[in-house]
This record gives C-alpha cells, sequence and structure tokens, in this order.
C-alpha cells in the first residue's frame, strides 16, 4: 500500500523544506517537491503542518526493579504512551543485576517486551557487575545481539554501582569492540555520605534528595568518567541524564578537544526545579525524586543546558522515562527520602516539550529534529534505518501541527502514572499523526495501532564517533 503525504513541511539534518513524502509499505519510497508525486495513491494532507521523523527516546525504564518496587509502565503501556507523544522507537535498558549473567538479564528484558510492545524498541546493557564473564559477554552482545551500548553507573552503591576499575575495564573493551559507555555520572559514595548525615539531622523530606545530591559531584564524576574514557584510550562515552552546568562545561571541554565524549539531557532539567517542584510542601516534592536531581532555579543550569543543545555539546534529548506512582510507590519514602524510588515519567511528552523550545526561540527545527530523533538514531546504531526522512528509511514519521495546543495532564494522559510531573502545562503545537513503519497508529488522538506490531530493532555500531 503506498500513501503520499502532501502540503507539509518535512524536516530533516539540513534544515526545513516544503516537500511531499511518498509511503510505500513499511519504508519511505521517495520525496519529492510539492504536486509532484504520483497522482494514483491515498494521500494525507499536511498543508501547514510539520512532516519529521518519528521520535527516538534513548533512555526508558520500562518495568524497572527499582527502589523496592517496579517503573510502572509496562513494554505495553509505555510504548503506547510513546505513540501518542510521536515517539515511534524507544531504547530500553536491560538489567544485569549484581552476580547474575549478562545473557540471563537480556533475556529476561526480551522476555518482557516481546510481544507487547506498540512501538519498535531496541536495547542498551545495564552491566551491574562488571567481572571477567561480564567483560567476556559485552563482546557477545554486540556481535550477536544487536546491543551495542553499555551503562555504568558512578552512583547506587550496593545496587549498579561500579568502582573507578570495573569502569575503566568496560571502557578498554568498549574501546576494543566499539561500543559506547553511558554513564550514570554521580559520586555515589559522597552522596551516601551526605544522605546519612542528613538523615541524622532528621532532614527527611524529598527536598533533601535534591540537596544531598549537589551538582559539585555529578561533576566531579561527569570529569573522571571523561578521565577514565581517555586512559581507555578515548573509549566512546555518552553521559546519560545531565542536569548541571559544571557537568555540561566538562563534556564541552573534552568535545573541544576532539574527544569522542557526548551527552543527553532530559525534559525535566530543561524546565522543572528543585524549588519549584522537589521542594512542594509536604511529600508532594516525592513526584520529582530522580537521580541526577532537579537543579535549583537559582543558578544557571537551564539556560546552559539549552544552550547546550543549540551548540551540540547536548547531542541527545531523552526522557529516562522511570514512572512511579504516587500513591504505594513514591510513598514508599515517606519519612525518608532516600526510600523514595526514583525516577520521572514522561516518554509521552518529549516530543512536545521540546517543540515548546522552538517557539520560545531556543531551538530551530533542525535542532528539535535532530536531539529528538536523527541523533539519537546515529549515536545507537540506528541511521538510517531510524531518525531520517530519506528513501529507504522506515516510514516513521509524525506529522506535527505547529498550530494545535497541547495540555499535559494526569487526565488525559496514556502513561501509567497517577500523577504528571508536567500537570498543567501548555504545548503551542501538537502531534496529529504518528506513523510508524507505513502504519498510521494515531490520528487526531485516536490510537490505531496494536499490542506486538513494535519490533525488536538488533543495533550496529554508533556512527557519531569523530
Ligand atoms: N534516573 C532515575 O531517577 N531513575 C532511573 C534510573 C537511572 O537512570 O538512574
Ligand atoms: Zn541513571
Ligand atoms: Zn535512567
Amino acid at each position: 500500500m503506498t500513501l503520499l503525504i502532501t502540503g507539509g513541511t518535512v524536516i530533516g539534518p539540513t534544515g526545513a523544506a516544503p516537500a511531499d513524502v511518498l509511503v510505500d509499505g513499511e519504508t519511505i519510497a521517495a520525496i519529492y517537491t510539492p504536486g509532484a508525486g504520483p497522482a494514483d495513491t491515498e494521500t494525507m494532507d499536511a498543508t501547514g503542518k510539520y512532516v519529521i521523523p518519528g521520535g527516538i527516546d534513548a533512555h526508558t525504564h520500562m518495568e524497572l526493579p527499582f527502589g523496592g518496587t517496579f517503573a510502572s509502565d509496562t513494554f505495553e503501556t509505555g510504548t503506547k504512551a510513546a505513540a501518542f507523544g510521536g515517539t515511534t522507537t524507544i531504547i530500553d535498558f536491560a538489567v544485569q543485576r549484581t552476580g547474575e549473567v549478562v545473557q540471563d538479564g537480556l533475556a529476561a528484558w526480551h522476555a518482557k517486551a516481546d510481544g507487547n510492545c506498540h512501538v519498535d524498541y531496541a536495547f542498551h546493557m545495564i552491566l551491574g557487575g562488571v567481572d571477567d564473564d561480564s567483560l567476556k559477554a559485552m563482546d557477545q552482545l554486540v556481535a550477536d545481539e544487536g546491543i551495542t551500548s553499555f551503562k555504568l553507573f558512578m552512583a547506587y552503591p550496593g545496587v549498579f554501582y561500579s568502582n573507578d576499575g570495573q569502569i575503566l575495564r568496560a571502557m578498554q573493551k568498549a574501546r576494543d569492540n566499539g561500543a559506547v559507555i553511558m554513564m550514570h555520572a554521580e559520586n555515589g559514595i559522597a552522596i551516601d555520605v551526605l544522605v546519612q548525615q542528613a538523615l541524622a539531622r532528621g532532614e527527611t523530606d524529598p527536598i533533601h534528595h535534591g540537596l544531598t545530591r549537589p551538582e559539585a559531584l555529578e561533576a566531579e564524576a561527569t570529569n573522571r568518567a571523561i578521565m577514565l574514557a581517555e586512559v581507555a584510550q578515548d573509549c566512546p562515552l555518552y553521559i546519560v541524564h545531565l542536569s548541571a552546568s559544571r557537568a555540561l562545561a566538562a563534556v564541552a571541554a573534552a568535545r573541544d578537544a576532539g574527544r569522542n565524549v557526548f551527552a543527553e539531557t532530559c525534559p525535566q532539567y530543561l524546565y522543572l526545579t528543585l524549588e519549584d517542584q522537589l521542594g512542594a510542601p509536604g511529600f508532594e516534592g516525592a513526584k520529582w525524586v530522580c537521580s541526577t536531581p532537579l537543579r535549583s532555579k537559582h543558578e544557571s543550569h537551564q539556560k546552559d543546558l539549552w544552550q547546550g543543545l543549540r551548540t551540540n555539546d547536548l547531542a541527545v534529548v531523552s526522557t529516562d522515562h522511570c514512572p512511579f506512582c504516587f500513591k504505594d510507590q513514591k510513598e514508599l519514602g515517606i519519612g525518608d527520602f532516600s526510600k523514595i524510588p526514583n525516577g520521572i515519567g514522561g516518554v509521552e511528552h518529549r516530543v512536545d516539550l521540546l517543540y515548546q523550545g522552538v517557539v520560545d526561540g531556543k531551538l530551530s527545527l533542525r535542532r528539535w529534529v535532530e536531539t529528538i530523533a536523527t541523533t539519537p538514531a546515529r549515536m545507537f546504531g540506528l541511521y538510517p534505518r531510524k531518525g531520517v526522512i530519506a528513501p529507504g528509511s522506515d516510514a516513521d514519521i509524525v506529522v506535527y501541527d505547529p498550530n494545535g495546543r497541547t495540555r499535559i495532564s494526569v487526565e488525559t494522559h496514556h502513561m501509567n502514572m497517577d500523577h504528571s510531573a508536567y500537570e498543567g502545562y501548555e504545548i503551542a503545537g501538537k502531534v496529529d499523526t504518528v506513523i510508524s513503519r507505513g502504519e498510521v497508529i494515531v490520528r487526531e488522538g485516536a490510537y490505531h495501532g496494536a499490542k506486538g506490531r513494535g519490533k525488536y530493532l538488533p543495533r550496529g555500531l554508533s556512527s557519531y564517533l569523530v
């Protein structure tokens, strides 16, 4: 079946231009100057709208076991919510728990996802224990499983934490097999000291989650990760959920030096703050407990992050979607902020929230599309199958209406959460139509897809390295 999307403005890495897009089956067949496409095919009128590649959220945690509970979105609910928000690919984190065989952790993740997803999906692998066996497993995952990126944690001692020696060994392995090391860069050992001291002083409210994770400890860990990657002969390093100015400065300096150092930020760090959300009265702030934490509005973090997105010191915007309901899940931390499960849900809102940056004059249309789709595809070995509107690419297409409006609310979202981190936010723009591998799955707010239609995507090596 063919479909000609007419009258829209197609946005890609080279900018925005009026064009008609021909979809044939699951892929994009051709791009035409307006009006030049075939006459004998079904059409979709995109006049006055943007035609962009389907979003790629490179950082999600469906059903993650964490903090004594599980992230509340399953692959089924989370990928459907993603579709509503214009995201047609997620890259989730399969988990090797400490002591577990890496391949067993991966098999468990396939068991959760396979047959349940509404959009296409791939996996990174979290290494919860770097040892001889897991280092060997890295080679096997890269060679046979299409998993070409591994997340390590400088935070969460006793859970996912790796020490510097383990990090260095994993980086050396990645340097040899071509994988990317993704780093949760916070000094978890120092944070744990601050947490114990705060609790001993009776400081138990959610805001102390943020106050015990100062940005200096994100900057320190980011610098350390960059230096360790240098010792590992410029192992490709990708800093996840970067939240703060000095961590960004470290990434920028490494990039200026020509290093393969990259970073993502997330919408929560661009819009939400320590004071206004994490510091909400009573236990309310628990909704916004995540790590790295929200930063102070009295410092320059948000301004610097937007600037980093403009200059490509921040290459990608992911959500770090890790939702927990307030009731019974976030409530596990009443009386002790350190027991609040860490995570914010947002997989449904990333495309809209970043488009607000275009409306506000902080991002160009081209950078909007690069940060939400094209660069994640290139960074994580999905390009050009995903992330671009070009002949031969998968027909993952979002028709975006700049004249529409989106109001974010728990009343209307599709994520399995009993609250919204962005309750009441108004976006001047709206996802109109979502096409995933040639199939219209969302049209004017109605869902037409199906559970199980999403395919696992084995990934190649990054095509983003310098
Ligand atoms: N970010 C967060 O708070 N939860 C998810 C786990 C992680 O990415 O560190
Ligand atoms: Zn993390
Ligand atoms: Zn995460």
